[in-house]
C-alpha cells in the first residue's frame, strides 16, 4: 500500500493557475518535439542520408506510439498522479531530443524520436488531469483551450526559429540545447506542481490489472465519454490533415497558389485555433448546456464549408478560403468540448483514463482521413476534389455517431435525475429526447 501523501496549505487560485502554467510549459515543449521535423526533415535527410520513405517513418513511428499510449497514459495518470507522468515525461522528451542530436545513424535517430514520441505521449492527459484536480468545472473548458494555445506556441517556435537555429548552430547544438532545456525543466515540474490543491503528490492504491481492466470499462461504458470521443473524432481532423499534411499541396498543386501565398493561407489555422480557443472555453465554460448544441453547429458549418471549398469552380479566391480556414481552425478549440464531457461524466479518479479514451478519437479521425487522401490522391492522379471529399463523408460519420450518443448521454442525464442524482449540467428535456430514453443502454450517467 503507498503511504498516505503529504497534506499542505491547500493552493491558492493563482498557484494552481501557476502550477497549470508550469505543466502546460510541458506541454508547448512536447510540441515544440513533436513539430521539429517539419522544418528539419531535409537536414536529417542528408544527416542520416535517407530518403523521404524513411523520413516518413519517423513520422508514422511517432503517432504509432502516441495513439497506443494514449489510455495507458490515462490509466498511469490516475494511478501515479499528473506530477509523476509529466516528469516521466520530460525525461522522454529531453533524453529522446538529446540522443537525436547526436544520433550519427538513422536507426539510432529512429529510436531517439520513438523515446520522444512516448515523452510527447504522456503529456496532454496529464497536464488536462492536472487542471481537472485544480479548476472547478466551470473554468476546465477555459484551462483546456489555454493548453491548445499554448501547444501553438510550441509549434510555431518550431518553424521559423528553428530553421534560424539550424542554418547558424546546426542539428546538434541546436537539439542538444532543446533537450537539455528539456530535462532541466523536470526541476520546475519537481518544484512547483501539486498533483491536488492540497497534496504534492496523490497516487491512488495499487490495483490488480484486472481492476484496471474494470476501470477502463467503466470509463467506456459511460454515453458522456462516448460522446467525448465523438466530439473530438468529429471536430478537428479537417484541421489536423490541413495543417499537417495535406493544405500545402492541396494549395499548391490542387488550386495553383504560389508555396509562398500557400504557406501564409495556413497560418489562417493557427491564429484561428489560438484565438478561438480561449473565447470558446471562456463562452462554454459559463454556459455548459450550450456546449453540445455549439458543437452541432460548428460541425455543421464545417460541412458547408467543405460544400463550398469542393463544389467552388475553378480556382477558390483567397477571400473564401481565409473565412473557410478559419472555420476550419474552430476545429482544435471545438475538439476540447470532447474533453469537458469526459470530465464532467467520470469520477475524478477516471478522468485521466476517459480523457486518454476521449484523446483517442482525434487522432483515429485525422490518420484515416490523412491516409483515406492520400491512397485516393494517388488513384485519381491528384484529384483533390474528389480526395477532399474524405473530409465530408468521415465528418458525416462522426456526426452521426456523436448525435446518437448526445441523445444518450441526455437520456443518462435525465434519468439520473430522477434518481435524484447529482448531475454535471441542467438540461431540458426535449420532444426528440424520447429517442435518447430508448436508445440509452446504461443506467447511470456517472
Ligand atoms: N485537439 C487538441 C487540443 C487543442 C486545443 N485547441 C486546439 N487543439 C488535442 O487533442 N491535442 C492533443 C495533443 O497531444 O496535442
Amino acid at each position: 500500500m503507498p503511504s498516505r501523501p503529504a497534506t499542505t496549505a491547500p493552493a491558492s487560485p493563482l498557484t494552481s493557475w501557476l502550477i497549470w502554467l508550469t505543466a502546460a510549459v510541458v506541454y508547448l515543449l512536447a510540441v515544440f518535439h513533436r513539430t521539429s521535423l517539419g522544418v528539419a526533415g531535409l537536414d536529417a535527410a542528408e544527416r542520416f542520408g535517407v530518403g523521404s520513405a524513411a523520413l516518413a517513418t519517423f513520422t508514422v513511428l511517432q503517432i504509432g506510439v502516441y495513439a497506443a499510449m494514449q489510455v495507458p497514459t490515462g490509466v498511469l495518470v490516475d494511478r501515479f498522479g499528473p506530477r509523476r507522468v509529466l516528469t516521466g515525461a520530460l525525461l522522454f522528451l529531453g533524453l529522446g531530443q538529446v540522443l537525436l542530436a547526436l544520433a550519427q545513424t538513422y536507426a539510432v535517430a529512429l529510436v531517439a524520436r520513438g523515446v520522444l514520441g512516448l515523452g510527447d505521449a504522456l503529456t496532454f492527459v496529464s497536464v488536462l488531469r492536472l487542471a481537472a484536480n485544480h479548476f472547478p468545472g466551470r473554468q476546465y473548458m477555459l484551462v483546456t483551450a489555454l493548453t491548445g494555445t499554448l501547444g501553438f506556441l510550441g509549434n510555431l517556435a518550431a518553424t521559423l526559429p528553428l530553421t534560424l537555429l539550424l542554418a547558424g548552430p546546426g542539428w546538434t547544438p541546436t537539439f542538444l540545447a532543446a533537450g537539455l532545456v528539456t530535462l532541466a525543466f523536470t526541476a520546475a515540474v519537481t518544484l512547483r506542481v501539486r498533483d491536488t490543491p492540497s497534496h504534492r503528490t496523490a497516487a491512488s492504491p495499487s490495483v490488480s490489472m484486472s481492476e484496471v481492466v474494470a476501470q477502463l470499462r467503466e470509463a467506456v461504458r459511460v454515453p458522456g465519454t462516448r460522446l467525448g470521443f465523438w466530439t473530438h473524432f468529429s471536430a478537428p481532423f479537417s484541421q489536423n490533415v490541413m495543417v499537417l499534411l495535406w493544405g500545402l499541396p492541396f494549395l499548391v498543386d490542387g488550386q495553383g497558389y504560389p508555396a509562398t501565398t500557400a504557406s501564409s493561407l495556413l497560418a489562417v489555422f493557427v491564429v484561428g485555433a489560438m484565438v478561438g480557443g480561449p473565447v470558446l472555453g471562456g463562452f462554454v465554460g459559463r454556459r455548459p448546456e450550450l456546449r453540445m448544441p455549439l458543437a452541432v453547429t460548428y460541425l455543421a458549418t464545417v460541412g458547408v464549408t467543405w460544400a463550398v471549398l469542393l463544389g467552388w469552380p475553378g480556382q477558390v479566391p483567397v477571400a473564401v478560403l481565409v473565412p473557410a480556414f478559419t472555420v476550419l481552425s474552430f476545429g482544435g478549440p471545438f475538439s476540447t468540448i470532447g474533453f469537458a464531457l469526459a470530465r464532467d461524466y467520470n469520477p475524478i479518479s477516471r478522468v485521466g483514463t476517459a480523457t486518454g479514451i476521449v484523446n483517442v478519437g482525434g487522432f483515429v479521425a485525422t490518420t484515416v482521413v490523412a491516409l483515406a487522401v492520400g491512397v485516393l490522391l494517388e488513384v485519381t492522379g491528384g484529384d483533390y476534389r474528389i480526395a477532399l471529399l474524405t473530409m465530408p463523408v468521415v465528418l458525416a460519420v462522426g456526426a452521426w455517431r456523436m448525435s446518437v450518443w448526445w441523445l444518450r448521454a441526455r437520456a443518462a442525464v435525465f434519468a439520473a435525475e430522477e434518481r435524484g442524482e447529482p448531475v454535471p449540467v441542467r438540461l431540458r428535456r426535449h420532444r426528440w429526447d424520447a429517442a435518447g430514453v430508448s436508445l440509452e443502454r446504461t443506467p447511470s450517467a456517472a
